[in-house]
């Protein structure tokens, strides 16, 4: 039987007087790999924030691993990877696996009693995303790309159940993206990761995710890849005018 790990009933939010999200209803089920797709300022982040629990919805309910937000406290259960977390400059004084040891402070709590294995942990997590040949490297001596996947290996070394990646590819040169996302495929498939993509580039991904969801204030499609495939796109147009477009 699938798991439903994130679910959503009639959220709506807004920031001072500008309403931002609309009655969003929808469920992320165990092993998804869900595109959240949407032009620039429909709510793609305010949503992601919601569902990390930095926000707090106006009205309607969210559930994380069946549990009201509000007392869900696994939160290493979600690891979150933002948009602009590769900007490192080549000076940054932290090594690789400083950045990815980072990650299990958030496990370890108020002390920062780090676990035992540690040091394994950090090893997997690093091999799990092809960069544990840089463990002594300064971040900021890597490619936008190679940070990246660190800071996946930093989410991945509390051994989250569901991923959070905030258009991961900005910033990765066009002929690295597809390794990258198969990265992450591989990752939702060996290790039944569940992932949320925010991304503008749903061509490049789309042999990868299992799912699409469609977002402008309101959420205007979820649903099976396949049945995203079928939708046309003068629809797309009427919900986005024209910002999103699919290539085939
Ligand atoms: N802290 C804030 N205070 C007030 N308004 C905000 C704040 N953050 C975002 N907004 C507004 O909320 C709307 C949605 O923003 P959000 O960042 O969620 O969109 P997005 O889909 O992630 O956009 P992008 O693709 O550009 O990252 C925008 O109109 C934005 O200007």
């Amino acid at each position: 039987m699938t798991k439903t790990i994130i679910e959503l009933k009639n959220v709506s939010f807004q920031y001072d007087y500008t309403q931002v999200l609309k009655n969003i209803s929808f469920r992320v089920e165990e092993g998804d790999f869900l595109a959240l797709l949407g032009p620039n300022g429909s709510g793609k982040s305010t949503l992601l924030k919601l569902i990390l629990g930095l926000l707090k919805p106006m009205s309607g309910e969210i559930e994380l691993f069946g549990k009201p937000a509000g007392s869900f406290k696994n939160r290493e259960m979600i690891g979150y990877v933002s948009q602009k977390s590769n900007a490192f400059n080549s000076g940054f004084p932290a090594t690789v696996q400083e950045v990815v040891k980072s990650g299990l402070t958030k496990k370890a709590g108020l002390f920062n009693r780090l676990p035992k294995d540690a040091n394994e942990r950090i090893l997997r997590a690093l091999t799990a995303v092809g960069m544990e040949q840089f463990t002594k490297r300064n971040i900021g001596q890597l490619s936008g790309g190679q940070q990246q996947r660190v800071f996946i290996a930093r989410a991945l070394v509390a051994e989250p159940k569901l991923l959070i990646l905030d258009e991961p590819t900005v910033g990765i040169d066009h002929e690295n993206v597809q390794a990258f996302y198969d990265m992450l495929a591989r990752l939702n498939e060996e290790q039944n990761i569940s992932m949320i993509l925010v991304t503008h580039d749903v061509d490049t991904v789309s042999n990868r995710i299992s799912h699409v969801a469609c977002l402008n204030q309101t959420i205007h499609f979820h649903g099976y890849k396949n049945d995203f495939d079928a939708i046309s796109q003068d629809e797309l147009d009427a919900w986005y005018g024209h910002a999103v477009r699919k290539i085939h």
